[in-house]
């Protein structure tokens, strides 16, 4: 069974696994309203795009149901104001996932809608609470669906080049079920492939400063018995060299109108690497990182997080300074890969067709959104 992120249902609540302990320890701690969701997801107890998104859905949806069983009918504000100010908190938490974002703003319409309509404060809670257990049962479809299309065309791009056999794969950071609520996005392509037989070693970058890769994604792949070799960022140059790669796959925090896209810190160096050796550079991710109001890269906030990340270790707990005192630090979570890196961005709705050095992301959202009405 693959890894849970988290653990929700109506009568337990909401559980969340502490990924600042994973490796070393698996504990799943509660998360008992919004306040705590905010919590866990600034300290990246959780992380990971979507997972970020859905924990603070839920974190939420916890709160949510406890007042529509205790009956705050009477209590002010009302239910619709109340959920909207919870949710405008909720987005403060971290800037550059646009998942939360999107997924706030659709929990939004609901709530609204139902207002709107004269539901009672109690049945607002309800269609907020059945809400986001959809959007769970969506993220792992979402991300099946993914990695389906993700692990076709790595598998078509090999053909092409006249490679039939198992796939080398080299990702960044943890796009795997640690980051989702389960499967993974681009971890997902690699397990998909696995499954099918054609996963020939999955390379994971240990995704410094905050080790993503070497803490997560490689427990991911020791669990689920993935082939996987972990390198530091920068010995991918001398692997593709050395070694050679059949395509890089990794995954997004928010993909803009042109398709440039923003992921963990390293990616935009993998992909310029990636063009360098001729190897396929893909983006795998949900409908709900796309951000088609934001026109192209230089227009999505980059979160800086604190100096003390690149200027220390964690051990067992303790910190240990490995940086002179004094230093200027410069520590961006995230860098935008433009799209003309990206040969293909890869959805749970298949491939976004590519234009000559840019793709059509707004095309593409409106004809799935006049599909889904249809
Ligand atoms: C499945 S997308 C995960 C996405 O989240 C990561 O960032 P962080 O660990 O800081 O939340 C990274 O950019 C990944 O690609």
């Amino acid at each position: 069974m693959v890894l849970e992120s988290l653990r929700f249902s109506r009568v337990g609540g909401l559980e969340v696994l502490d990924q600042l302990l994973v490796p070393t320890e698996k504990k799943y701690i509660p998360v008992k309203g919004s306040e705590d969701a905010w919590r866990v997801v600034r300290s990246m107890q959780v992380r990971g795009a979507p997972l970020l998104a859905m924990v603070s859905a839920l974190g939420l949806a916890v709160e949510a149901l406890e007042r529509a069983e205790k009956g705050s009918e009477k209590e002010a504000p009302g239910a619709l104001q109340w959920l909207k100010e919870r949710m405008t908190y909720l987005k403060t938490s971290r800037p550059t996932a646009v998942n939360l974002f999107n997924t706030m703003d659709a929990l939004q319409e609901v709530v609204e809608h139902a207002a709107a309509s004269g539901s009672s404060d109690k049945q607002i809670y309800y269609r907020y609470v059945e809400a986001a257990e959809r959007m769970l049962e969506e993220d792992v479809q979402a991300n099946k669906a993914i990695a389906d299309a993700g692990a076709d065309a790595i598998l078509a791009a090999m053909k092409a080049k006249g490679r039939e056999g198992q796939a080398r794969v080299m990702t960044i950071c943890n796009t795997g079920a640690l980051a989702t609520a389960g499967w993974g996005t681009a971890l997902g392509v690699l397990r998909t492939l696995h499954a099918r037989g054609r996963l020939e070693r999955a390379f994971c970058l240990e995704t410094r400063p905050y080790n993503q890769g070497a803490r997560l994604t490689a427990f991911e792949l020791v669990e689920d018995g993935l082939p996987g070799t972990l390198i530091c960022d920068s010995m991918a140059a001398a692997l593709m060299q050395c070694f050679g790669v059949d395509a890089c796959v990794v995954g997004a925090d928010r993909v803009v109108a042109n398709g440039d896209t923003a992921n963990k810190i390293g990616t935009y160096s993998l992909a310029v690497l990636s063009r360098h050796h001729g190897v396929p550079f893909y983006v795998a991710a949900p409908l709900t990182t796309l951000d088609v109001k934001l026109k192209d890269g230089s227009e999505i906030p980059i979160e800086e997080r604190p100096d003390e990340e690149l200027c220390s270790l964690k051990l067992d707990g303790k910190s240990f300074r490995i940086a002179a005192p004094g230093i200027g630090v410069w520590n961006p979570a995230f860098d935008v890969t433009p799209a003309s890196l990206i040969s293909g961005l890869v959805t749970d709705h298949g491939l976004i067709p590519k234009r000559s050095q840019d793709f059509d992301v707004t095309s593409f959202v409106s004809n799935k959104k006049r599909k889904t009405k249809s």
